[in-house]
């Protein structure tokens, strides 16, 4: 079966458990190119799951994740660790970085991985350490940060290499509330002015307060939302209202919701 040309990243019927305990019950989902979409849901809804899934971290039990228009689901460990390396950038709730390595040495990573010159690594790095403004951090390590600098480090790391697909779960789940909005505002203003396609996860307050605080600001943060309840796709709530819209049957969500 063909994935819709519409759609970069596309999911059918997603099943997965751990250890017989279902995490994911039939989730279809599609993402279209530049889009940024925000996964919401009460903790243990399936959204870690879900991203993890859809980025080639776990195979589904059953279902369908494709890619381009290339499946994710029938590859090997090998080519999914390739497609996570070259097309595909995550930031995790907490930032793992490397302590023995400087903010901007972190940052470049995706880079020097995929071979570049150090110069032009650090170059490219530190631009991005500057955009998320951490530029005067680029030479200290993450002992010596805040955990907001460090955040915003592993964001950095995430956008380096210009991935096709951003997968951010729950990204600001260690930060302040002013560092959130921050935070929000910044990655989606770099992934929308650099055509990334964004795939975020968060608890339905934290995507709220963030889409007043976008909406206070002007900068539309998600293109749509979609709600996930036990694993299964769920009515979608508009912000600040009850109004609700069904999830559509082929994954195409059918809501549609600028916040
Ligand atoms: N590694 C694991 N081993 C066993 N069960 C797990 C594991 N990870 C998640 N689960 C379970 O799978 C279900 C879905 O978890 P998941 O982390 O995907 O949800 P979530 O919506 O991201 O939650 P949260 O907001 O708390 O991160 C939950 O019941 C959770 O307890």
């Amino acid at each position: 079966m063909a994935a819709p040309p519409d759609d970069v990243l596309w999911a059918r019927g997603l099943h997965y458990a751990y250890d017989g305990s279902p995490a994911l019950q039939g989730v279809s989902l599609g993402v279209r190119e530049g889009e940024i979409l925000a996964v919401t849901g009460p903790r243990g809804s399936g959204k870690t799951t879900l991203l993890r899934c859809m980025s080639g971290q776990l195979l589904p039990d059953q279902g369908e994740v494709w890619f381009n228009s290339a499946p994710v689901h029938t590859l090997g460990r090998a080519a999914r660790e390739r497609l996570r390396l070259h097309r595909f950038g995550w930031i995790d709730s907490t930032p793992h970085l490397v302590p023995e390595l400087t903010a901007w040495e972190n940052a470049a990573l995706p880079l020097l991985l995929h071979g570049d010159g150090y110069r032009a690594a650090r170059s490219t790095a530190c631009s991005w350490l500057e955009r998320l403004d951490v530029g005067d951090c680029a030479g200290k390590r993450p002992p010596a940060l805040r955990q907001a600098q460090r955040q915003r480090i592993a964001v950095a790391r995430a956008l380096v290499h210009s991935p096709t697909v951003l997968f951010a779960d729950e990204p600001t789940a260690p930060l302040h509330q002013t560092d959130r909005a921050q935070v929000l505002r910044a990655l989606s203003a770099a992934a929308r002015s650099q055509g990334i396609t964004v795939l975020l996860a968060g608890h339905d307050f934290a995507l709220d307060q963030a889409a007043r605080t976008a909406e206070a600001t002007g900068a539309a943060l998600a293109d749509r939302i979609v709600a996930l309840t036990d694993g299964r796709r769920a009515r979608t709530p508009a912000p600040g209202g009850p109004a609700a819209v069904p999830a559509g049957p082929e994954g195409a969500a059918a809501c549609s919701l600028s916040v």
